[in-house]
């Protein structure tokens, strides 16, 4: 929890005023019984009015302080739990900014969102109700065990009876919720991952008719989210009746044996009243532990959750830069490269070692599953190598500042992803402050001008979520003028010219052809290869082939074979 209510800290003020204020309405409240005690054995039973005047008058006065207390109290509290739960998920949210696409792999998406919306509120609840009324109720109960010691020791020790059986009872409790509200809030995550997962495969579904599949699905997660809420809620739900018949026994006891000393021993009858008051203060103090337990469990388990985010230690390593020039010798060099994923076994590249030079276009091909998208992710370092050496620019990548390297870097991933927002939102935000000019160059150069041209807002016509007003070739085209707005010295594109027809294509690479821009083009097309500087061939994450097109058809039957069910196709 320290991680996180760290971030409360800035507002400690606020905090300590709040806490000031509801200590005095909780004071006001605990003198309360001795002054109905004070009316009764002063005014009442010594039928003096006066005293019933002036003790009713110092009450009056006090319940407006209390008030009062209250009022600011709830003020600062929540200005403290807003600011707090503010601070929190911006900080999540740049946590998660920087966090490298290994501890993506820790964190699923789903559970990202979960963290971020959900748990953050938990938590900003409980200390906003910790601000208001979590040290009323263990001081409640304290200084009116105290209060009524002062007023009648004897009636008092029937209230102190039950507390050890209480304090056991509550620990248990606190500890049993923590463990059943973590078990809530994942699954939460389980029901966001569905809904997530659902709201993005909406064509797909339907296509497949699997609405119903989908439901039941979904109804499975939400029941299992039900249950285990049940099953908490429940098991906290007994701690409020547990804790009333400890209190209504004392209760009893006192009124018992208060009546009899009022009867015998001649005890006044104003201090009965008083430790009944103290009594029933106590109970409902012991009502709001039942509720603050459930909030504060719920609270610990978020906490948890988002501290394990917070503490991630995922940074990628940086290597001490031995030389800060660009030796232009080559652009990328693989060096003996293996790779594979965190907390797997299985090598997904072994042994790659390739170089490409300045403004050289190399094809990658080979089978689905063949290690491409995984090779060319190393380059901008989305992934560290397992072993060997990868040099851009004639440097280690360890040794470019991340932020320096990526600049470099044009990356278009397999599916294209685009941003609510206009086609220009879209394509500026491949470059800060892009101007439009800028933009209409790259979408140019990417053969998406002349098609945003048509549309009737041209470069301001909203793209929907996700792109889903778009044909699948336009947002490969936009996803390409996005990464060309960079002006990158590397383009990476993998498979993202899938859905272009042959002129299309062909266009694109004369337009990108007056860059000086070091290609990366995962294709499986053969006439993109014939007019890449080289190609090379993977299978099962190993080079089968390096070479131009013609020096391939001479030396690799791997690369005969692709182009040859190509030719029976019909493809060329
Ligand atoms: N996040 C991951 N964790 C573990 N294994 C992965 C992960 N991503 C990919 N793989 C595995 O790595 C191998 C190579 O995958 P990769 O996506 O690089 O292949 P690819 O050649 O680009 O395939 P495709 O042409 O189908 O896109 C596959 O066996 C895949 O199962």
């Amino acid at each position: 929890m320290k991680t996180v209510f760290r971030f409360a800290l800035p507002y400690k003020w606020s905090m300590m005023i709040a806490i000031f204020l509801m200590l005095l309405e909780l004071a006001v409240e605990l003198i309360q019984p001795l002054l109905i005690g004070k009316i009764i054995d002063e005014g009442i039973m010594q039928e003096d009015l006066g005293a019933v005047g002036l003790w009713g008058a110092v009450m009056m006065g006090l319940a407006f302080v209390a008030l009062f207390s209250g009022v600011v109290n709830s003020y600062f509290a929540s200005h403290a739990a807003q600011s707090f739960g503010f601070d929190l998920r911006q900080a999540l949210f740049k946590r998660v900014q920087t966090m490298s696409l290994t501890a993506f792999l820790r964190f699923p998406t789903s559970s990202l969102i979960t963290r971020l919306t959900s748990d953050v509120t938990l938590v900003q609840n409980a200390l906003f109700m910790g601000l208001r009324i979590m040290a009323r109720a263990p001081l409640m109960v304290f200084g009116s065990l105290a209060m009524a010691f002062v007023v009648n020791p004897k009636l008092a020790i029937f209230l102190l009876a039950g507390a050890p059986f209480l304090a056991i009872f509550l620990v248990i409790m606190a500890r049993k919720g923590v463990r059943l509200f973590g078990i809530v809030q994942r699954r939460l995550d389980s029901v966001n991952r569905l809904v997530q997962e659902n709201l993005q495969a909406v064509r797909l579904i339907k296509a497949y008719l699997r609405g119903a599949f989908e439901t039941s699905r979904f109804s499975k997660a939400a029941g299992d989210l039900k249950k285990d809420s049940v099953h908490a809620m429940r098991l906290m739900e007994l701690i409020l009746p547990v804790l009333l018949f400890i209190m209504n026994a004392s209760f009893m006891a006192v009124l018992w044996f208060g009546a009899d000393e009022v009867g015998n021993s001649g005890m006044p009858v104003g201090d009965v009243v008083a430790i009944v008051n103290y009594a029933m203060r106590m109970t409902s103090a012991f009502s709001m532990f039942s509720f603050l337990i459930v909030i504060f469990s719920r609270a610990k388990a978020s906490s948890e959750r988002m501290e394990e985010l917070l503490t991630t230690d995922d940074q990628l390593e940086v290597l001490e830069a031995t030389d800060n020039s660009y030796d232009g010798a080559s652009a990328v060099r693989f060096e003996q490269v293996s790779f594979r994923y965190p907390d797997t076994n299985e090598y997904v590249l072994q042994d790659i070692s390739f170089e490409v030079r300045p403004g050289e276009k190399l094809v990658i091909m080979g089978a689905t599953g063949s290690g491409k998208s995984t090779l060319l992710q190393l380059i901008p370092r989305m992934f560290q190598a397992t072993n060997g050496t990868i040099l851009v620019g004639g440097k280690k990548i360890g040794e470019w500042q991340l932020d320096t390297l990526r600049k470099m870097i044009g990356y278009v991933p397999q599916q294209s992803m685009l941003f609510t927002g206009t086609i220009i939102d879209n394509l500026a935000w491949g470059k800060q402050g892009a101007s439009l000019e800028e933009v209409e160059e790259a979408a140019k150069k990417a053969q998406i001008h002349q098609s945003i041209m048509r549309f009737t807002d041209g470069y301001h016509t909203r793209v929907g979520q996700k792109g889903v007003n778009l044909s699948g070739g336009q947002k490969q085209r936009l996803s390409i003028a996005r990464a060309l707005i960079r002006k990158p010295s590397i383009l990476i594109l993998d498979d993202s010219t899938s859905a272009l027809d042959v002129k299309t294509e062909a266009a694109l690479w004369e337009a990108l052809a007056e860059e000086n821009t070091t290609m990366f083009i995962v294709t499986q097309k053969i006439q993109t290869a014939q007019i890449a500087d080289s190609v090379l061939l993977l299978s099962d994450g190993k080079i089968v082939g390096h070479g131009t097109h013609d020096e391939l058809l001479n030396s690799s039957s791997f690369y005969r074979k692709i182009v040859q069910s190509q030719q029976a196709e019909g493809v060329e």
